[in-house]
């Protein structure tokens, strides 16, 4: 392979390499993911996305028994290479990539079902470049339904003296979130390494810092800020927004909101929160460059 065109588009500044394999025909090895998402020596990017059809991939038939129109499946992959089950701006960004390519339209407002290793998801356009997901249920690790949270681990961090208790939630991927003091801390925070959640994850995890800002009694409104796992710090997750959400608003108590606005570093995403444990992320979607790379001399 001489040449493979790829898109680049982000979501709140949580950005990827995109590529269209409608015949599945790409060999997406670990190594070929990690050199298109350097940042130096490649197109750069927190993850990189692959659209194939569902039936091509192995998780395509349960996916396709649940949902015979989820027609295209997001691959997805983290900067390390490894693989993820689920990533929030990226399947809003997948839906922008898949109008692009004309394998979609969603002009009309109406759902359109995708493929994940989490399951299918439902995306929809509000408006040109803004999208909202149905994200399924929230859970706690290892698939519990949740009925009560409460602080569950402990998360030690470079920057803060003492341990936090946080809470571990499961949104398809694994989310540790840690209710800092302020929003000083938060801004303070050093994530340029893995905070260390205790006790650790089988699976490990994606640890969000989060506090609570002011906000009127009907809408809550939350800061945030992320070390992906697989990545390192970015600058938005969408499926950790919607735990840090889950996560405030059990802090919170009895009457708090169930739509919450999270501030991350590189913008801001609507959160709704159903009383049945589903959670709906809505925010940007944007594909900002389209070319060729040549992958031999990236991998060489
Ligand atoms: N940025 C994503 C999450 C991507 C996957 C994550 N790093 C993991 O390994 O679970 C999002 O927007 O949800």
């Amino acid at each position: 392979m001489t040449s493979l065109a790829f898109s680049k588009g982000h979501g709140t500044q949580n950005d990827f390499v995109l590529l269209a394999d409608v015949d599945a025909e790409l060999d997406l090895t670990a190594d070929l993911v990690r050199a298109l998402a350097d940042r130096r020596a490649g197109l750069g990017g927190d993850g990189v996305i692959r659209v194939v059809p569902t039936s091509a991939v192995p998780e395509g038939t349960a996916i396709l028994a649940a949902d015979p129109t989820a027609r295209w499946f997001m691959d997805y992959r983290n900067a390390d290479g490894s693989i993820a089950q689920m990533c929030g701006n990226g399947v809003r960004v997948f839906a922008a990539f898949l109008e692009h390519l004309g394998l979609a339209d969603l002009s009309d407002g109406a759902p359109l079902a995708i493929g994940t290793r989490a399951g299918v998801r439902h995306v929809r356009r509000e408006e040109v470049g803004y999208y909202a997901v149905g994200m399924g249920t929230w859970r706690l690790p290892g698939g519990t339904e949740a009925v009560e949270l409460g602080a569950d681990a402990l998360v030690r961090t470079a920057g803060i003296a003492d341990e936090r208790p946080a809470l571990s939630l499961d949104m398809g991927n694994p989310h540790t979130v840690v209710a800092l003091a302020d929003a000083a801390e938060l801004a303070a925070a050093d994530l340029t390494a893995a905070p260390v959640v205790t006790p650790v994850p089988p699976e490990g995890t994606n640890v969000e810092y989060v506090v609570a800002l002011e906000a009127d009694a009907s809408v809550g409104h939350a800061r945030m800020r992320v070390h992906e796992r697989g990545v390192g710090e970015t600058r938005s997750c969408g499926t950790g927004a919607c735990a840090a959400a889950v996560a405030v608003r059990t802090w919170a108590g009895a009457g708090a909101p169930s739509t919450w606005f999270v501030d991350v570093p590189g913008g801001t995403v609507r959160v709704r929160l159903a009383d049945d444990g589903t959670t709906e992320l809505a925010g940007p979607a944007r594909l900002v460059a389209h070319g060729t790379v040549d992958p031999a001399a990236l991998v060489g």
